[in-house]
């Protein structure tokens, strides 16, 4: 027996690229650059990459966007006077404060604080209600990538059987949703779900988003899934691994994301285009 060929890696850079682009040009035609405002309290190393990557997408699409950086020890109503100004700002339109926080700041205090409207994570209660209920709205940056992928790959979403591992409000549950109004029959699996590799096996699409380091191990796939791989953890030796064993799984999926180089640039992408959709929805534009 010769093993099945590996399966397609979906380049999530090559796709970011495109849709950066595409995002670059609709700006190029405004008479106006969308404005974004990065909030980092101290300086949790996860972030690092993370805001230059942004910052450098953002100016080369023609964004205005700075990141605003204040001290580890800044206290909650210090930064809520700041996302006040922010919200009042006019020429803001999309405000992110980085996650996680300072243990003296409280994050769901801090996310009900920003305007729904300028929420380009799409976190605030307004804006997983509309999700929730089928509004428009700021949809979460990395599920919306996620859906991104899923396209570009080709694969046939409406009917298929859609497992997400994760249950959080950032990824697993917007993921859910995304995935049930194309269609999917969509599991939510967890840490306290019975038999969690048999869950995942019968997946035609696998979304995994638990922050576990390569725990979704090659048998734990169905022959021919789409894989798309969320997590991003560092190894003790400083190598960027996913939630996926990635060599394992490509070998029994038609496709998979690597990491780096699959969701995480999507999300950037995504929250440029978040804020561009911001942009033209304040002015009263639709998208
Ligand atoms: N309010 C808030 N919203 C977020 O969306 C948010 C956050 N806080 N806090 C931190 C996490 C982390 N995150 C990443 C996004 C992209 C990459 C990314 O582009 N990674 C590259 C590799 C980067 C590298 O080489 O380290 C890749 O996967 O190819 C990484 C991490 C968004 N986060």
């Amino acid at each position: 027996m010769t093993s099945p060929p590996p399966g397609q890696i979906i380049d999530g850079k090559a796709v970011a690229e495109r849709l950066r682009g595409r995002l670059a040009a609709r700006i190029a035609t405004l008479p106006f650059r969308p404005g974004l405002r990065v909030v980092r309290v101290g300086d949790d190393p996860a972030s690092g990459v993370y805001v230059r990557n942004k910052d450098r997408a953002a100016a080369a699409a023609g964004f205005d966007s700075a990141t605003i950086q204040l001290p580890a020890e800044t206290r909650e109503a210090d930064l809520l006077t700041l996302i006040e100004a922010l919200n009042l700002d006019p020429a803001v339109d999309g405000i992110l404060v980085q996650l996680p926080l300072p243990p003296q700041i409280r994050p769901d205090m801090v996310i009900a604080a920003i305007d729904p409207a300028k929420d380009v994570d799409g976190f605030h209660a307004v804006n997983a209600g509309r999700l929730a209920t089928r509004q428009p709205g700021l949809v979460p940056c990395t599920p919306k990538g996620v859906m991104h992928l899923l396209r570009e790959a080709g694969a046939k979403l409406a009917g298929a059987r859609a497992v997400v591992l994760g249950r959080s409000m950032i990824v697993g549950r917007p993921m859910a949703q995304l995935l049930l109004d194309a269609d999917c029959t969509v599991t939510i699996a967890h840490s306290r779900t019975r038999d969690l590799a048999a869950e995942c096996r019968r997946a035609e699409i696998l979304v995994a988003a638990v922050g576990r380091p390569e725990m979704v191990r090659g048998d734990w796939i169905g022959d021919g899934a789409v894989v798309i791989d969320v997590g991003i953890n560092r190894t003790p030796q400083g190598r960027l691994v996913g939630d996926v064993a990635f060599a394992e799984a490509a070998v029994r999926a038609a496709a998979i994301t690597p990491v780096p180089g699959g969701v995480g640039p999507m999300t950037i992408a995504c929250l440029l285009e978040n804020t561009l959709e911001a942009a033209l929805r304040r002015r009263g534009a639709v998208t």
